[in-house]
C-alpha cells in the first residue's frame, strides 16, 4: 500500500478495472460511498450538508455522496458548477440517481452547513482555479464546517501537491485505491487533512502492473535490508565509517555525524581530524575514534586500509579546492559515500565534476544529502530539473544527472535513486529544522552503509529513522539529542520487524 499513484496512473488503474469488467459506475458508487462512510462516521443528529460537483467524475462521485447521505436521512444541497444535463458517461448517471434539486454553485455561501464535501475537481484539475469556483473555495475555506475533500483537496495538483490558484484546506480527504504524489508533498499535504484511503476494487495486482515507481517512505519499503544485529556479529562485521572533520573552530558537524552513524549501527567509527583540531575532538570523544588526518593526502593514505568502508564527507568541512580533492579521493577509493553540506556547495557550478566523480563511485554507492539551497546550487542547470514540475521530479532528475542517491531534504524530503526509484518521506515534526539536524542524517546514513546497507534503502531508512528520532524526542529538540533517540527508534523498528516477521 505504499506505492504512491499519479493522477495518469490511477487513470489507469482505473480504466484496467473497467476493461477488467467493472463498469465505471460501480467504481463511481464505491468511491461515493466511501466518502459518504467518512461523514456519517463523524455524524451525531441530522446534518446539514453541501455537496459540491465539479464538472467532471469527481462531481459524478459527489452525486453518489449526495444520494447516500440524503437516504440516511440527512439534509443535503447539491451545488453544481454546471448543470446536470452538461455531465457525462458516469456522471451523467450518478446525478440522475439524485432526485433533489441541483442549485448553482456559483455565489453559494457556507451558511449553516455542518459538513461540506468538495466533489469540484480531482485527478482532472487541468489548470488553475479562476472564477467562479475561487471564491466558492474562498467561501469553503473561511467556514466553520467540517471539510470532505474527495481524492483531493479541488485546487491542489494531485501529481506536484501545488496548490494551483488557490485550493480546498480540508479536514480529511478520501482517496481511492492509492495516495497520490500531491497527498505527502507540501503544501498539498498541508491541504488534506486526514487522509483515508478506499479500496473501491482496484487489485494490488492491477497496480503492480502499472510498475509504479513513486512510495511513501516507510519501514516496509526498506526493513528487510536493515543490519540486523546476530549473535555472531563483532564491530569489525559492521563497518568502519569514516567522518571528516572540518578545522579547529568548526569540528562539532562531524561528531554529530560520527555519533550518529555509531548510534545507526556502524561497528567502528573515526573522526579524521586535521591535526590542528585532533585535541579538540579527542577531548569530546569517547566510543568514537579520532585520527590526525591532513586534507587529501592524508585521506588517500588512512584509505588505503579497506575496513574503513564508508565516508561522510561535507558537515563543516569547507568549501573549496581541498574539499573537492578529499571528495576525489573518497570517491576514488570505491568506498560507501555520503556527501553533505560543504562537499556538495565545493562542487556548485562544477556538476560534471562531481558526476565524474560520482560515477567512478556509484558502484559501492554514493548518497548526495542537499537541502533546497544546496541543491539548487549544485543541480540549478541540470538536465531535467529546471523543467521539473515538483521536487519529485527535480530530485529525480537529479539523481539521473549525478548517478547518486539524492536526498532532496524538507518537510517532506523527497529520496530519489538513479534507476527511478523514489521516496516521499512523512513523518519529520517541524522541530527537526534546526541547526545541525543535517549532519546528524548524513551520519545515520553513513553508519548504515557503513553495515552494507544498499544506497537508496539506507538513505530511505535514515530519513525515516532521523523523523521518528525527532518525533521521539519532541519539541525543544537540539541535534544532539537525535543520537541518542536512535536506540528508542531501533527498537521500535526490530519490534516491526520481528513481529511481521520478514
Ligand atoms: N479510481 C478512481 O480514482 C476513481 C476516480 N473517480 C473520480 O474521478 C475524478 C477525476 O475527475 P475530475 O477531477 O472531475 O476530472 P475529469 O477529467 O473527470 O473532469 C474535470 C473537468 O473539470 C474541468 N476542469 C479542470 N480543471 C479546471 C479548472 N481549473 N477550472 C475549471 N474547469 C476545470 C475539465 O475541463 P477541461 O476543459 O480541462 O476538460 C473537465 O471538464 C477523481 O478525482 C475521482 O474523484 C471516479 O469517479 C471513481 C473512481
Ligand atoms: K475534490
Amino acid at each position: 500500500m505504499l506505492e504512491l499513484l499519479t493522477c495518469s496512473e490511477m487513470a489507469a488503474a482505473d480504466g484496467r478495472t473497467i476493461a477488467g469488467g467493472t463498469p465505471g459506475i460501480v467504481l463511481m458508487e464505491r468511491a461515493g460511498q466511501a466518502v459518504a462512510e467518512r461523514v456519517l462516521a463523524r455524524a451525531s443528529g441530522r446534518l446539514r450538508v453541501a455537496v459540491l460537483c465539479g464538472p467532471g467524475n469527481n462531481g459524478g462521485d459527489g452525486y453518489v455522496v449526495a444520494r447516500l447521505l440524503a437516504k440516511s436521512g440527512h439534509d443535503v444541497a447539491v451545488h453544481a458548477l454546471v448543470p446536470p444535463d452538461r455531465l457525462r458517461g458516469d456522471a451523467a448517471e450518478a446525478a440522475r440517481g439524485w432526485a433533489g434539486a441541483v442549485l448553482p454553485l456559483e455565489g453559494w455561501t457556507a451558511d449553516g452547513f455542518d459538513v461540506v464535501v468538495d466533489a469540484i475537481f480531482g485527478a482532472g484539475l487541468a489548470r488553475d482555479i479562476a472564477a467562479p469556483v475561487d471564491s466558492v473555495i474562498a467561501a469553503v475555506n473561511e467556514s466553520r464546517a467540517h471539510v470532505v475533500a474527495v481524492d483531493v483537496p479541488s485546487g491542489i495538483d494531485g501529481d506536484t501537491g501545488a496548490v494551483r490558484g488557490c485550493a480546498v484546506e480540508a479536514d480529511e480527504t478520501v482517496t481511492f485505491a492509492r495516495r497520490k504524489p500531491g497527498h505527502l508533498l507540501l503544501p498539498g499535504r498541508m491541504h488534506c487533512g486526514r487522509v483515508h484511503v478506499a479500496d473501491i476494487g482496484i487489485t494490488d495486482a492491477t497496480v503492480a502492473d502499472l510498475g509504479v515507481r513513486t512510495a511513501a517512505n516507510a519501514p516496509g519499503l526498506w526493513s528487510d535490508m536493515l543490519p540486523r544485529p546476530d549473535a555472531a556479529g563483532h564491530k569489525y562485521k559492521r563497518g568502519h565509517l569514516v567522518v571528516a572533520s572540518g578545522g579547529p573552530s568548526r569540528t562539532g558537524a562531524a561528531r554529530l555525524a560520527a555519533r550518529a552513524g555509531l548510534r545507526a549501527g556502524a561497528g567502528l567509527v573515526t573522526v579524521a581530524s586535521p591535526p590542528d583540531a585532533v585535541a579538540i575532538n579527542a577531548a569530546q570523544l569517547t566510543a568514537v575514534m579520532v585520527r590526525p588526518v591532513d586534507g587529501a593526502e592524508g585521506l588517500a593514505d588512512i584509505l588505503g586500509d579497506a575496513r574503513f568502508n564508508a565516508l561522510v564527507l561535507g558537515p563543516a568541512l569547507g568549501v573549496g579546492e581541498e574539499t573537492r580533492r578529499m571528495v576525489e579521493v573518497a570517491a576514488a577509493a570505491q568506498r560507501h559515500l555520503v556527501l553533505d553540506a560543504d562537499a556538495l556547495t565545493s562542487f556548485a557550478g562544477n556538476l560534471a565534476g562531481l558526476w565524474q566523480m560520482v560515477t567512478s563511485a556509484v558502484p559501492s554507492g554514493v548518497v548526495l544529502t542537499p537541502h533546497e539551497g544546496e541543491f539548487s546550487r549544485l543541480f540549478g542547470e541540470a538536465e531535467g530539473v529546471a523543467q521539473a514540475r515538483s521536487k519529485l521530479e527535480r530530485a529525480r532528475a537529479a539523481a539521473a544527472a549525478s548517478g547518486a542517491v539524492v536526498v532532496l531534504k524538507g518537510p517532506d524530503t523527497v529520496i530519489a535513486a538513479p534507476d527511478g526509484r523514489a521516496a516521499i518521506n512523512e513523518n519529520a515534526p517541524p522541530w527537526l529544522a534546526t541547526a545541525g539536524t543535517g549532519d546528524v542524517l548524513a551520519g545515520i546514513i553513513g553508519g548504515l552503509m557503513a553495515q552494507e546497507m544498499p544506497a537508496f534503502a539506507a538513505a530511505c531508512a535514515g530519513v525515516w529513522m532521523h523523523g521518528a528520532a525527532a518525533a521521539a524526542f519532541g519539541p525543544g529538540l537540539i541535534a544532539e539529542d537525535l543520537p541518542e533517540m536512535l536506540p528508542r527508534v531501533w527498537r521500535e523498528l526490530l519490534e516491526l520487524l520481528f513481529s511481521t516477521g520478514n
